[in-house]
């Protein structure tokens, strides 16, 4: 672009007004004109900001990665457009990414040439700062995607009339028992959130708090401290209470954000924001689960054949044993993968690791234990236990055992879903199952070929879905509902009766299972149809816990859809997302937690 029409394209535009002639004018001499071909970057996020551009001809997309590493579109703009801006006038890295929309003709100011066209025109640099702030609480806002549901001439007209806060170290912003305001979004840096136990928990950028206080109009059960020099977005009450009453799945979102933090409170929500609606659970996407049981299948199946052929072999002691521990543990371990494989909110694999070990440890010898000394040691002496009896009390004293490890879990707080319990359950009743099958390969292994016990092993393993796994995790899920309705004493006794039911079928079936009467043919039968009912019911449980954890997912993570013209090239890629609030795994789409309301974000 010549001279001229440099100087008459300043001249003209409304941010220069007021500008002397000769600061045009020089303006115009150190300006570079530059051409972007369509999908090429004008400015890169995170990059160190050093020019700014006027974009003269065509169109730009301006876009930022939000907290789980998503393109999220900030604005299209034409030409008159001023972007480079912000990090110019505040000294930072580019806080988001421009792009050319086709061909791009756009003029190039150095930082000098900016600086002293700035110092020159207070104006200009006036109506610069007010549209860098609304610029960068509008980026913030649409990065925060509990707002995605509002158009975005809306969030900006919400970015005018939004305060940013600054807070210092150890500065508190609400006190515990106070009457809350305002609502919080952390924009930058790390506060701390205490409760009346003492509990504390870190907020970070994305993190939102004070929507309790506004919507009951009670007071503050934490206490909220900067951890560190912070930056807050701060909302007013009745803007608050407007923008919810005006936009339903907004609506929908702090009503589930009331309900995962405070059950209790739910209904005391005081402003008249309208019936919170159901979400649009049909436009959701659901990124499938990675199934892991397949390959887990596999390598721990493959293991096993290959230890136990060499064992057999080389008649080695130390590789019998190693055979007999991979055997046990290979259908337990590949069905409670399976069973976590339907469920989209759970908890990392360590966990479960752990829970499927205290069961082996601590289960299995209860059980033992009682059984010797209730059923077949002295203690049971004035007692005749029959061919019903027997197998009915041997059910009920393991169910027993594997529930006391289950109880705990399903009593804290974490336990959210109905799907929490199938899977712990799964994993308690199969860390059972894996320990007595190790037990029963133990017994054979003295056999001259280890031919007793790899077929006892893989027996064991065949029938490993049919026994403990889904007895434990349809008793734990029936603990799971008597909780739930004792919590929420909505419909308490269907719920505490249903409760009881799944406890008594599942007692039924392990007795049916040890009934020892029945032989060859009958004895099968009988096996299966436990089978059969066992898993049928287990099926009915996952596709009901399943759906009630696709409501939860769906009511706080509405689907958006961004209409990108180019997506960041860099896009993070992970299947996974870790909740630092609370430490489960939700799918990688998820933006909020759907267990503890906090904002999820890449590493
Ligand atoms: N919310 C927004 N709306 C429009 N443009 C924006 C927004 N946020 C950032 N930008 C522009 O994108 C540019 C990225 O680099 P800078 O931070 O230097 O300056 C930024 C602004 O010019």
């Amino acid at each position: 672009m010549s001279y001229a029409s440099a100087f008459a394209f300043l001249r003209e535009h409304n941010l220069l007004h007021g500008v002397p002639e000769h600061e045009l004018s020089d303006t115009a001499s150190a300006i570079e004109t530059v051409m972007f071909a369509d999908g090429q970057p004008l400015v890169v996020e995170g990059e160190a900001s050093n020019d700014c551009f006027f974009v003269s001809d065509g169109k730009v997309q301006v876009t930022s990665r939000n907290l789980i590493g998503n393109t999220v579109l900030l604005a299209e703009l034409g030409p008159g457009s001023l972007v480079g801006e912000i990090g110019l006038l505040r000294n930072e890295r580019r806080s988001a990414r421009v792009t050319a929309i086709g061909d791009v003709t756009a003029l190039r100011l150095d930082r000098p040439t900016f600086d002293r066209l700035a110092v020159s025109s207070p104006l200009f640099h006036e109506s610069l700062l007010l549209t860098v702030r609304i610029r960068m609480i509008h980026r913030l806002l649409r990065n925060a995607s509990i707002w995605s549901a509002i158009p975005d001439a809306e969030l900006r007209g919400l970015a005018e009339i939004t305060k940013i806060k600054k807070v210092s170290k150890g500065e508190t912003i609400v006190k515990a028992g106070e009457l809350v305001e305002q609502f919080y979004m952390i924009s930058e840096g790390r506060l701390e959130a205490r409760d009346a136990k003492k509990r504390r928990t870190t907020l970070l950028n994305g993190d939102f708090f004070g929507e309790t206080g506004v919507l009951t109009d009670t007071s503050s059960e934490l206490e909220i401290v900067a951890a560190e020099d912070s930056e807050l977005l701060v909302m007013g009450k009745s803007e608050f209470h407007y923008i919810l009453s005006y936009y339903a799945p907004v609506r929908a979102q702090f009503m589930e954000i009331l309900r995962i933090r405070s059950p209790h409170l739910l209904s005391k929500v005081t402003p008249d924001i309208g019936e919170a609606p159901k979400a649009d659970e049909t436009k959701s996407v659901l990124p499938k689960a990675k199934e892991r049981w397949v390959e887990l299948l596999l390598w721990l199946g493959g293991a096993f054949v290959a230890l136990s052929l060499t064992a057999m072999f080389l008649k080695n002691d130390w590789l019998n044993y190693a055979a007999l521990v991979i055997g046990g543990i290979v259908g337990p371990v590949t069905f409670v993968s399976y069973i976590r494989s339907h469920q989209l909110l759970g908890f990392g694999q360590a966990r479960l690791g752990m829970i499927f070990a205290i069961s082996a440890i601590v289960a299995v010898p209860l059980a033992w234990y009682v059984e010797r000394e209730w059923l077949f040691g002295e203690g049971a002496a004035p007692f005749h236990f029959g061919p019903i009896t027997l197998p009915l009390s041997i059910s009920v004293i393991e169910e027993s055992a594997k529930l006391i490890v289950c109880i705990a879990l399903v009593r804290s707080r974490q336990m959210h879903f109905l799907m929490d319990a199938v899977v712990f359950g799964a994993a308690a009743g199969m860390g059972f199952a894996a320990i007595e099958s190790v037990i029963y390969g133990w017994a054979h292994i003295g056999d001259a070929s280890s031919v007793g016990m790899l077929s006892v092993l893989w027996m064991r393993a065949l029938l490993s879905p049919f026994g403990h796994g889904t007895w434990t995790a349809i008793a734990t899920a029936g603990i799971w509902v008597g909780f739930a309705a004792l919590k929420s004493k909505s419909r308490l006794w269907s719920k505490v009766s249903g409760a009881i039911v799944l406890l008594a079928i599942v007692i039924a079936l392990h007795a049916m299972w040890d009934y020892h009467l029945a032989t060859g043919l009958a004895k099968m039968g009988m096996m299966v149809a436990v089978g059969c009912v066992g898993l049928t019911l287990l099926y009915a449980l996952i596709r009901a816990g399943k759906r009630e954890e696709f409501h939860a997912f769906a009511t706080l993570n509405p689907y958006v859809q961004e209409a990108l013209s180019h997506v960041d090239p860099s896009d993070y890629n992970a299947s996974e997302l870790h909740c630092e609030g609370c430490g489960t795994v939700s799918p990688r789409e998820t933006r909020y937690c759907a267990r503890c309301g906090r904002a999820l974000r890449i590493k």
